[in-house]
């Protein structure tokens, strides 16, 4: 399987916000998208998912050759506003919906349990989507997209209402789906460290250009996160091996 982005650019109102993308990640890639905030990063994974129309090529196929369409390109938003009456069992359910008859068959139900399972939402099942906390919903939602079988997992902020414990397991569980599949997932994260540590691929963006691609050693460079952000930062890798990204202060030089 192989994503291929060519000069995508993406303009709102005549502003062009994103400029010129261009990047190629392979099946069983978790790609990390990281930067300053009102850079680009949701504009880039919404034209991914085709939620923005954009210019240039986005190329995605599979092991077979064969485009995959945005049927198979799950999308997670930073947050869920959607107001419903609906159970957390079926909000997951509609993950199934492109698949569903009348009568639901009880392999749907069958991954359903599963994916609650392994999310440990198990206990949420029957509550109220509306009811849950930001958090919860975060987790449904992941969900609804894991139980979809996706080709391609796009995940905004997946983390950002989550505590330690369910930022690791939404990352893990993001890492095993691709592996599993051999999907590609694309990750906005602000967090850098989760990212370095989890992700193949690093892509920096900064005021809607890709400043850097590659490999999170390669990307978490000092000097380039130090433009990117006007930040002086501390890039180190603690004792259990891990990359750190601390903010020191904000940077006086700018460009
Ligand atoms: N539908 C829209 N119409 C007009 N402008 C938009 C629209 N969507 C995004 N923008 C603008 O595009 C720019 C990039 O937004 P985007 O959401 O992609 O940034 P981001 O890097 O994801 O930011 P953050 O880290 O804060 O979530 C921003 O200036 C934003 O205001």
């Amino acid at each position: 399987m192989q994503m291929k982005l060519s000069q995508v650019a993406v303009s709102f109102q005549q502003k062009e916000v994103l400029k010129s993308v261009s990047a190629e990640f392979r099946g069983g890639e978790l790609v990390a998208v990281i930067g300053p905030n009102g850079t680009g990063k949701t504009t880039l994974i919404k034209a991914i998912a085709k939620l923005n129309t954009y210019q240039g090529n986005i190329d995605i196929v599979d092991e077979q050759g064969k485009k995959v369409d945005k049927s198979q390109i799950a999308y997670v938003p930073q947050t869920s506003s959607m107001q419903t009456d609906l159970s957390v069992f079926e909000m997951v359910l509609l993950g199934r919906v492109k698949d569903l008859s009348w009568k639901v068959e009880s392999v749907h139900l069958e991954a359903v349990a599963d994916i609650l399972e392994k999310l440990g939402l198990e206990a949420l099942s029957l509550q109220a989507f509306s009811k849950l906390s930001g958090g919860q919903k975060q987790m449904v939602i992941m969900a609804q997209a894991l139980v979809s079988n996706p080709k391609v997992l796009l995940l905004d902020e997946p983390t950002s209402a989550l505590d330690l414990k369910h930022q690791l397991q939404v990352l893990e569980i993001a890492k095993q789906y691709c592996t599993e599949t051999q999907g590609i997932t694309v990750i906005v994260l602000h967090d850098l460290a989760l990212a370095a540590r989890y992700s193949d691929e690093m892509i920096l963006l900064n005021e809607g250009y890709a400043v850097k691609k590659g490999k999170p050693e390669a990307v978490l460079d000092i000097k380039l996160l130090e433009k990117a952000y006007q930040v002086e930062v501390d890039v180190s890798t603690n004792s259990s091996g891990f990359m750190t990204v601390t903010p020191v202060k904000p940077s006086k030089a700018v460009g």
